[in-house]
Order: structure tokens, then sequence, then C-alpha cells
């Protein structure tokens, strides 16, 4: 692959031939009283799923989310959803239009605002007929400002303009690819969204040459049998966005994917995405529909990545055929050809013109050129047909300009010839890969960021050991001397080994330093104690992972929840039962249990477990005041709290580990250069934590300093 850096400022004349500065537009509207203007489509997207969650709110479905004043702020122009039930024919409508948004004109926009009275969210005001806003940032070049010229809305055209030069470096073949990332400006009519929607942000693209006639990818068996999810045009079309789960192999055998080498680049941007930390069940590619697809691609699929603010396109995935390369060809009148040399030549016959020079400059003079001209465009019908009209004695053709030419047999002979082609010349395909860095970004913090449930302010980053900036945490305990060399130490050879760390010694507390290195994303950390001073040993700490709950453990732990659940409701029922009449306590142990009951199904279990205990003493004190016919079952309810006591500390073992008990359990020992072969490893990915845990034994908090 080539990379390329091109100017980011582009004369005009470019973007005319690639076509941008006739499409390269979205349709927005405008509030025909205050002026404001709306992207039409996000204004038809807004408002109808709006709609469509106020009426799943009246159905009793799902509550909308409160949104808090900081919020409301942010989503200035995002519709309110008022909680009313639609028909169901109408919610099917709105699903329908929804799922095929990006497939409309702007007429049909228009058409859409109109036949559902959508109005700007805001005010309530009517909105115009949709209008073409051209995205790109128009200039002038040079101190004369004669020369227009516009900030690229994208790379591509400079790899384009560069195509010659980037064959000569491949030695003429195909196939190959260029890469490049840059800034892009688009003039977004609404940008928002944080990173999402900015009119300057970071791309990464890549043009991948090939051969119109063969789109085979010599590498497609290494990513024949990922597995992606797909939404393809014609189940959007149906109105549908029910996804696939298929092969990369299959979907191309099929003709879902168009070819090989557009079905390659989208599982390496899909190994590249969860590589890099992205959640893969919240990642889809969608195939582009007739309407979307941009003026210069023949197939396109975005990777989609769900977030806060539903699902987002990040990459854009291609097949722009011959459309750039020839563009650009005919407007400069400079081949961007490939010159494939033939194993075999290919021979063939056909009718070619040839001029009497001498005659045709004396009869056509300054006409020459362009009789010439149009004699050369001229097909195998054509020619034939000017064959038959010379035999006669002469023929007529025209030029553009409606001007009449004569042609004598003296001036212009035509006939058959045999040619012998051993060059084959084809305009090269493109494929290609264009990635949105910002977006990408903002979505894996979304994906990595998490708090514990027990404690929200305590934000963890899970990022990847690839894309995390600081690899290592080093943490001595104190900041006493005798630390200092040791520290250097641990630097020093990690540093050596490629591994980027960093020494946190704060006065704070061990946990403060390492909750805050947990927030910046830090996925290990190595702590030096005073058995290291002593004995040379390293522990060494993975920050928690938030995976969700793996499928293996998610019905034990959803059945253990259930257990607990009932087991406080069944405590609840037998201190309700026990409670004498006469008992002047009788809430006491009532309220205790509600506590109890809320804590275990809501996961809080330290609180869950002082409040048990205290339960004991609300049924001693109950015992100490009730008559002593009530004492049996006082004495009743006490023996089964405690066999209510020994199932939950069974259930114990089978739930789901908390987050807290993953902070503390990972922590593994080793002498100071075993743990650093082994972090190291961790870093470059050649290992995984499993296998660390192998090669150092557990940290139980035993292997102190005597
Ligand atoms: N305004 C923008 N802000 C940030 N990133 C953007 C913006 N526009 C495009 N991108 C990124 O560039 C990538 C390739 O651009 P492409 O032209 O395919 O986007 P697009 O289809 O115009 O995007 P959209 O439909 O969201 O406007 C996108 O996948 C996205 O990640």
């Amino acid at each position: 692959m080539l990379e390329l850096d091109t100017t980011i400022m582009t004369p005009a004349p470019v973007f005319e031939t690639s076509g941008h500065v006739a499409r390269f537009a979205d349709w927005m509207v405008k509030d025909t009283k205050t002026g404001d203007v709306l992207r039409a489509d996000h204004l038809v997207k807004n408002v109808l799923e709006a709609r469509v969650a106020g009426d799943k709110e009246a159905r009793g479905v799902a509550a909308q989310p409160k949104e808090d004043d900081k919020d409301k702020k942010k989503k200035k122009k995002t519709a309110k959803a008022a909680a009313v039930q639609l028909a169901d024919e109408v919610v099917k409508e709105y699903e329908s239009i929804l799922a095929q948004l990006d497939n409309y004109s702007g007429p049909e926009l228009g058409e859409l605002c109109r036949k559902h009275a959508i109005k700007n969210p805001d005010t309530d005001n009517e909105v115009t007929e949709p209008v073409q806003f051209n995205l790109m940032f128009a200039s002038s070049i040079g101190p004369t400002g004669q020369h227009p010229g516009f900030l690229r809305p994208e790379t591509a055209q400079g790899h384009f303009l560069n195509f010659s030069r980037l064959l000569d470096f491949n030695n003429g073949r195909v196939p190959f690819a260029s890469a490049q990332i840059g800034r892009s400006f688009r003039n977004e009519i609404s940008p928002r969204a944080g990173l999402l929607r900015v009119r300057e942000f970071t791309m990464a693209e890549i043009e991948h040459y090939v051969d119109p006639e063969d789109k085979r990818h010599e590498r497609f068996a290494d990513v024949r049998d990922t597995v992606l999810v797909l939404l393809d045009r014609h189940v959007q079309s149906e109105g549908s966005t029910e996804v696939k789960h298929m092969s990369v192999g299959e979907a191309v055998d099929k003709g879902i994917i168009a070819n090989e080498t557009l079905g390659y680049f989208i599982a390496r941007i899909y190994q590249y995405l969860v590589k890099i930390g992205i959640n893969p069940s919240r990642l889809r590619f969608r195939q582009h529909m007739a309407n979307e697809m941009a003026h210069y691609a023949t197939d396109c699929w975005d990777a989609e990545i769900h977030n806060s603010t539903g699902w987002t396109e990040c990459v854009g995935c291609a097949d722009r055929a011959a459309y750039d390369l020839s563009v650009h060809s005919k407007k400069t009148g400079h081949p961007l050809v490939v010159r494939q040399a033939l194993k075999e030549p290919i021979v063939t016959e056909k009718e070619a013109a040839e001029f009497n020079k001498k005659v045709f400059g004396k009869t056509f003079k300054g006409d020459a050129a362009t009789v010439q001209k149009i004699v050369e465009s001229m097909d195998e019908p054509q020619l034939l047909k000017l064959k038959g009209e010379l035999a006669q004695g002469s023929a007529t053709i025209t030029s553009e300009d409606g001007k009449e030419f004569t042609l004598t047999p003296e001036a212009l002979t035509i006939e058959r010839k045999t040619f012998k082609q051993s060059i084959r010349e084809f305009t090269p395909n493109v494929i290609e890969p264009s990635f949105g860095l910002g977006r990408i970004l903002y979505t894996l913090l979304e994906h990595s960021f998490w708090s514990r449930e027990q404690d929200v302010e305590r934000g963890v980053l899970s990022l990847p050991p690839l894309v995390a900036p600081t690899k290592v945490l080093i943490v001595p305990l104190s900041a006493r001397e005798e630390f200092t060399p040791l520290v250097q130490e641990v630097s020093t050879k990690l540093r050596k080994a490629g591994v980027f760390s960093r020494v946190d010694d704060s006065n704070t507390s061990i946990g403060k330093r390492y909750a805050r290195n947990d927030e910046l994303g830090t996925p290990y950390g190595v702590t030096l104690d005073f058995a290291s001073v002593q004995n040379r040993t390293m522990t060494l700490r993975s920050v928690p992972c938030f995976t969700g709950i793996p499928c293996s453990q998610f019905y034990p732990w959803v059945s253990s929840r259930i257990l607990r659940s009932s087991i406080c409701l069944f405590r609840f029922l037998i201190v309700f039962a026990s409670q004498p009449s006469s008992s002047h306590l009788p809430l006491r142990p009532l309220m205790t249990m509600c506590v109890i009951a809320t804590c275990e199904v809501s996961g809080n279990r330290h609180t869950s477990a002082l409040y048990c205990r205290l339960s004991y003493l609300n049924g001693l004190l109950v015992l100490s005041s009730v008559r002593t016919e009530g004492r049996v079952l006082v004495v009743a309810f006490l023996f089964l709290n405690f066999v209510c006591d020994m199932f939950v500390m069974l259930t114990d073992r089978c739930a789901f580990p908390t987050d807290s008990e993953r902070d503390t359990m990972d922590q593994r020992i080793g002498s100071i250069d075993d743990v650093i072969a082994v972090v190291t490893e961790l870093v470059q990915s050649s290992i995984d934590w499993t296998e660390a845990c192998r090669r150092l034994p557990a940290y139980d908090g035993v292997q102190a300093v005597e």
C-alpha cells in the first residue's frame, strides 16, 4: 500500500470534473417563520422516531428516558415524544419510512413532510420544500482570487490525481492500493452530536485499484469465514431492518456483496473495529439503497456502530468502479489506464479509415482536424455506412456545430484490416474503504466506558492495550527512597521492551491511584510494595474488562438472582407471619426485610448482608417483647432466617462476580523480570490474561514482606 499526502485546498476544476460541484449535496428545509435550517432527512427521522417512541410509551412498552437539563440543551433539535397512541397501520408506515429513509430524494422528503404534517419540532412551524445544499467550502486561490477552489470534502480525489505516479511506483501493475490520512471539510447543515457530525474531521481512506474483469482478492480465503451482521438493500426497501448473520464468503457467493475485493475490505473493516475494542454485537454493515448511493458508487456498504444516538455510519466501503479515473482522464486528456501485456495476442479484423493527407488538407484546410476527429470517433456500423456512401461517389458528415463536410474517395478510403493486439488497456476499478476517525474514536470511548454498579462515580475505561495511550501503570506503594531505584529499573526495562508506562507515585491511596488510572484506560498496573524491596517481586493487575455477562454465566446468574429474590420474599413472609399482634415493634422487622429485598434485587450485597444481620437483632428484640405462646413463632422465624442465609451463601458461589471482585481478584505476583516479560507479551497481544495467570501465581495478599 502506497501512502500519500495531498493538498487540502483543491482547484475547482478537480471537483467540477469529479461531480462534487454538481452533486455533493444534502437536502435542507427552512422553518417558514424563523428561517431555521434543518437537514430534511434528519427532520423526518427525528419527528417520526419521536412519534413511534411516544406511541410505545402510550402503550406502556417502554418509558421514555428522562432527559436532564444538560441533555435538553444538547438535543435542541431533537423532537419531543408525546405519549400518543397511533393506529397500528400508522406505526407500520412510520417504521417502513424510517427503514428506507436514506433512499428518499429531496422532493420525496418534501412529500413526506406534507403527508405526515412534519414541522420544525422546536417551533412547530411548517417547513419549506427541500432544496439542495452543496456541502463543499468554496474559496479562491492566488492573490487575484481568480482561481476558485474548494476545501476537499474527501481525500480520495488526491489519490486519483496522482494515479499515474502511483501506478509507476507499482511497476504498472494492478492490484495495488494507495492510502491517505488527512483532514476533510464539509459544510454540514446541522453539525451536532459531538464528534459524530462536524465540519472538519479526519478521514483515513484507501483506494484499491483492481482489474474490472477480475475483482477477486488473493487473500479472500483468509477472511471468507468472518461472520458479519448484514442489512442488505432489499430488506430495507421492504421497510424492514431485519439483519442477516452471514459469513462474508456466503454473502459474496450469493451476490449480496458485489465482489470478493469489496467483501475482503468489509471483513477487514470488521476485524479492525473489533480489534480496537468496538463491541461486535453493536456493529452491522448496511448496504446503500439505489437513491442513496453516492454519484460515483456502484455498490456501497456502511459499517454502522450503535451508540447513544442510535446507529451511526463510521466507515463507508464503496465500489467506485472506473468513475473517477475515467472522468479525470477525459477532462485532462491524460490516459489513466493500465497497460497489460497479453499472454496470447488478440487478432481482430475491423474497418479502418485511411486519410490521404495531401488531398484532405487541401479540401478542408482549417477544418481538416475537426473532420478527421469526426471520422475517427465513428464506430464499426458508422464506418461501414460511410464506406458504402463513398463507394457511391461521396458522403456528407456534420460537425457538432452543424457544419456540413463532403468527403470523397480521393480524400478518404475505408478498408477492412487485420489488427494484432498484444497489449490490453483498461481503466482500473476502485474499491474504497473510507474511515471517519472521529466517529470511530467517539463510539470506541462510549463502548469502553462504564462504571461500577456500586460506585457509579468511579468510571472505568476498558481500552484494549493496542489503543490505550499508556499501557502499564507503575505504582510504588510508598514514596520512600528505597523504592526509587526499583521504580527506575522497572520503568527502564519496560521502555526497552517497547512498552509505554507511567509512574504514579502521588501521595493518594493506592485504591485512588488505581481508580484514576482505570478511568484513563491504562490496561495493566504493576505494584511495587515492601516485598518488592526485599524479595524483588512485583504484583500485576489487569483493569477489569466489562464485557457484559458471558452467555455461559448468564443463566446461573439470572437463576441465582431469582432464587435470592424469592428467598427475600420468603423471609418477608416469615417475619410477617411471626409478628405477635401485641408487639409494639411490628414495623421494624418488616422494614428491614424490605430493605434487604431491595438490596438483593439491585445486587448491592454489602448493604444486604448488613441488614441481614440486623434482621436477627430485630428477631431477638421481638422475641424479648412477645408473650410466651408467640415465642415459638419468632424462634421458628429466626431458624428459617438462618436457613435462608445458608441459601444465599450457596447461591453467592454461582452468582456472576461483581466488578469489584474482578478488580481485586485479578492480581498476580512474580519476580520483577517475570512480571515484565508477561506484561510485555500482554501488551503485544501475544498472550491473553488466562495465559498470564498460568505463568504467574495469584497474589493473595500473603506473599508480603515478613
Ligand atoms: N460531518 C462529519 N463529521 C465526522 N465524520 C464524518 C462526517 N461526514 C463523514 N464522516 C466520516 O467519513 C466517513 C466517510 O464519508 P462518507 O462520505 O461515506 O460519509 P457520509 O455517507 O456522507 O456520512 P453521513 O451520511 O453520515 O453524512 C463516514 O463513514 C464518517 O465516518
